[in-house]
């Protein structure tokens, strides 16, 4: 097995790989390769000629490479993983999971990384209300999703549990949720109990500090 990740914990999707990771047990068989999106690394040829879309996280196993979270953490499931419990193979159930896949990057960080890129570009020119509100509408659709499972996809946890939570606990740094949100609170909950949460903790309070120093320079 050669297992490499191109990444920086500060990104959501990256985290949701780091924990994908981290629940397969496969911690000690990847390399990580840091990608500094400051220094615009991922702009730098060979990283493009790896992903045309420039984004981490990407994977390489062997001579194969993989870009987009979601699609990488299928994999792993689907190649490393000693059960189906995280991507399960019953057609039905994983569909659900692949609709949660696409409600993240369409909904949660589809729109919430907007706010990010303009903040971290000082972008003037973004109307922030209207952003922010596009996030909270993804906040109060999380939140009937979650009314009637236990876990994002279904009544267990998935790849897209480790999606939403790495997002939301980042889109919640630039839009705090101004209500109340029960069923997120409770689902919230059950995923700062993993034992390796602190993967994604850890990457939260990186992007924290550099988000609130460019805010106020904004
Ligand atoms: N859908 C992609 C999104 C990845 C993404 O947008 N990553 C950001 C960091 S959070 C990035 O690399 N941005 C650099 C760029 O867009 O040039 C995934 O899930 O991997």
């Amino acid at each position: 097995m050669s297992l490499k990740l191109y990444a920086t914990l500060g990104s959501p999707p990256v985290r949701s790989t780091l924990l994908t990771i981290a629940a397969l047990g496969l911690k000690d068989k990847v390399k990580l390769i840091p990608v500094d999106l400051f220094n615009f690394d991922h702009l730098k040829p060979e990283f493009v000629a790896k992903n045309p879309l420039h984004t981490v996280p990407v994977l390489e196993d062997g001579n194969f490479t993989l870009w987009d979270s979601h699609a990488i953490n299928s994999y792993l499931v689907n190649k490393y993983a000693t059960d189906d419990a995280l991507y399960p193979k019953d057609i039905q159930k994983r569909a659900l999971v692949d609709s949660m896949a696409h409600f993240d990057t369409g909904y949660l960080f589809g729109k919430g990384v907007r706010i990010i890129k303009a903040v971290f570009t000082t972008d003037k020119s973004v109307n922030m209300d209207e952003l922010k509100a596009d996030v909270r509408e993804s906040y109060d659709i999380l939140e009937v999703i979650l009314n009637k499972r236990k876990f994002v996809a279904g009544d267990s946890m998935t790849i897209a549990d480790f999606n939403i939570v790495a997002t939301l606990s980042t889109t919640e740094v630039c839009v705090p949720m101004e209500k109340e949100y029960p069923s997120i609170d409770a689902w919230y909950a059950k995923m700062r109990q993993l034992p390796y949460y602190s993967i994604n903790a850890k990457g939260v309070e990186m992007f924290r500090t550099v988000f609130s120093k460019l805010i106020s320079q904004l």
